[in-house]
């Protein structure tokens, strides 16, 4: 969402301060203000109700909204707490949108921009969701106000040119150096990643597997860098990433030693996760959405299954498990990495398959007409009207859609509902804590039709 066109001519109000109002949250990890001469504002660091003193941080005098940072709190929100990672606040890390607030707070807030989603978006509410309107927390999340659950088993640490690991400022390249990443999992924190220097890197991708003391680190030098030799405080595998990407687009990778993957254990099953591929980030969150996924979909013995975008086959290995071996799952995925990942981790499976490709392109192609069950977990833009339609043409009796953005989700409903299908139930869960980010899983079936 850009503020202005780039070519405009009008002057730049970067700096400008204006004492607020602050309404309601927005989707982003923002608040919505509006100045007393009506120019709306997206206000960071704040809460709803709060007097805060907004300096502007992207916006011109022709922009239909401006982009700021709540830089003094004139009034403060009962929700508000002082910010346990010192390194956040305006123009620092731009990783954790809401440090500021209450966990339980943070929740409403999430479940606040769902509710506003699926109203825009989808013409939904709650109810009609089949929504309870809560973000439930993950197992072992409840945490007291003020502190922070380490729940983060992917960080990716932005190197600056003195070769100092941090985290990236809000919309920005600029790195902030940060000596420990609050929401980093302790796998990640141990490493000592942070306490380190990385000359001539551009970024360290730190992976720590739950389930086994596996800890991978792929680093990307910067162009014509030779990598450091590692010595991390833990024992470690280690891959080098080409600067730029691959076929595909995926970053081409090099075993440097250890172990070109790392073991994730999830659904009493052992998951091989190369070093660049996709893994669910939070501790908790691949038993949480399995749980939701099979809870809503009721797998039957002897059914037919896909499962879209499919990763490293999370869904499909637990829906095969359930179906027993009469049932067969297809699953499509576009990343060759993970596809092989996947093969690897379901051949105990002889009725599960694994295509590559774009879904878009892939489901066509295999000529399958019908399906009993289908999940759907998409990357953050949705999976789109195209795919909504030829999901709902196989005729499932029940879908699982997993979303990592309450937007695409929304979007995705319409398209679904204008396909025949609507939510039978919705889930929305806090596994990414402290930042605006939430995962929801939709249970949709075919609406009943008019007699
Ligand atoms: C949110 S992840 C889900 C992975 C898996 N369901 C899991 O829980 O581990 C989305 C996956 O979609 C893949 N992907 C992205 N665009 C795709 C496309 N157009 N077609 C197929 N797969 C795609 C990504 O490589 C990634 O593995």
């Amino acid at each position: 969402m850009a503020t202005e066109p780039t070519s405009s001519k009008a002057a730049s109000l970067v700096g400008q301060e204006y004492e607020v109002e602050v309404g309601p949250v927005a989707h982003g990890g923002h608040c919505v203000a509006r100045t007393e001469e009506g120019r709306v504002l997206f206000v960071r660091h704040t809460l709803p109700g709060e007097r805060v003193v907004a300096r502007v941080t992207e916006g011109r005098e022709d922009s239909r909204y401006l982009r700021a940072d709540a830089v003094t709190v004139v009034e403060a929100s009962r929700d508000r707490v002082p910010a346990p990672c010192p390194f956040s606040g305006p123009g620092r890390c731009g990783g954790c949108d809401w440090q500021h607030a209450k966990p339980g707070a943070q929740r409403r807030l999430k479940a606040e921009v769902l509710t506003e989603q699926l109203a825009q978006l989808a013409g939904l509410t709650p109810e009609q969701a089949g929504w309870d309107g809560t973000v439930e927390p993950a197992p072992g999340d409840k945490v007291p106000a003020g502190e922070v659950p380490a729940w983060r088993t992917r960080v990716q640490y932005a190197v600056d040119e003195e070769g100092r690991a941090g985290l990236r400022r809000h919309r920005s390249h600029e790195v902030e150096p940060v000596d420990h990443c609050l929401i980093a999992a302790e796998g990640v924190t141990e490493l000592g990643v942070e306490r380190r220097e990385w000359p001539g890197m551009a970024t360290v991708d730190v992976a720590a597997a739950t389930g086994s003391n596996d800890r991978l680190v792929v680093l990307t030098p910067r162009p014509e860098r030779r990598l450091p030799l590692v010595e991390l405080d833990r024992p470690v595998s280690v891959m080098r990433a080409e600067p730029t990407r691959g076929r595909g687009g995926e970053p081409t990778v090099h075993r440097v030693h250890g172990r070109a993957f790392v073991r994730e254990r999830a659904d009493d099953h052992t998951w091989r996760v190369s070093g660049g591929g996709f893994w669910q980030g939070h501790t908790k969150a691949a038993e949480v959405l399995v749980d939701a996924v099979m809870r809503g979909l009721i797998p039957r013995r002897g059914e037919t299954a896909l499962d879209l975008y499919c990763g490293a086959g999370l869904f499909a290995g637990a829906l095969a498990q359930r179906m027993g071996e009469k049932g067969a799952v297809l699953g499509i995925e576009a990343s060759g990495r993970a596809v092989r990942d996947a093969r690897h981790n379901l051949s105990g499976y002889p009725r599960v398959r694994v295509e590559q490709g774009p879904v878009a392109k892939v489901l066509p192609a295999t000529g399958i007409t019908e399906a009993d069950l289908v999940v759907l977990d998409p990357p953050r833009a949705g999976a789109g009207g195209d795919v909504v339609r030829r999901v709902a043409a196989l005729g499932p009796r029940r879908v699982a859609y997993v979303a990592c953005d309450p937007a695409a989700l929304a979007r995705d409903l319409r398209h679904f509902a204008a396909a025949g299908y609507v939510p039978r139930f919705l889930r929305a869960f806090d596994l990414f804590p402290v930042t605006h980010h939430m995962e929801c899983v939709a249970i949709l079936h075919p609406a009943k039709k008019e007699s």
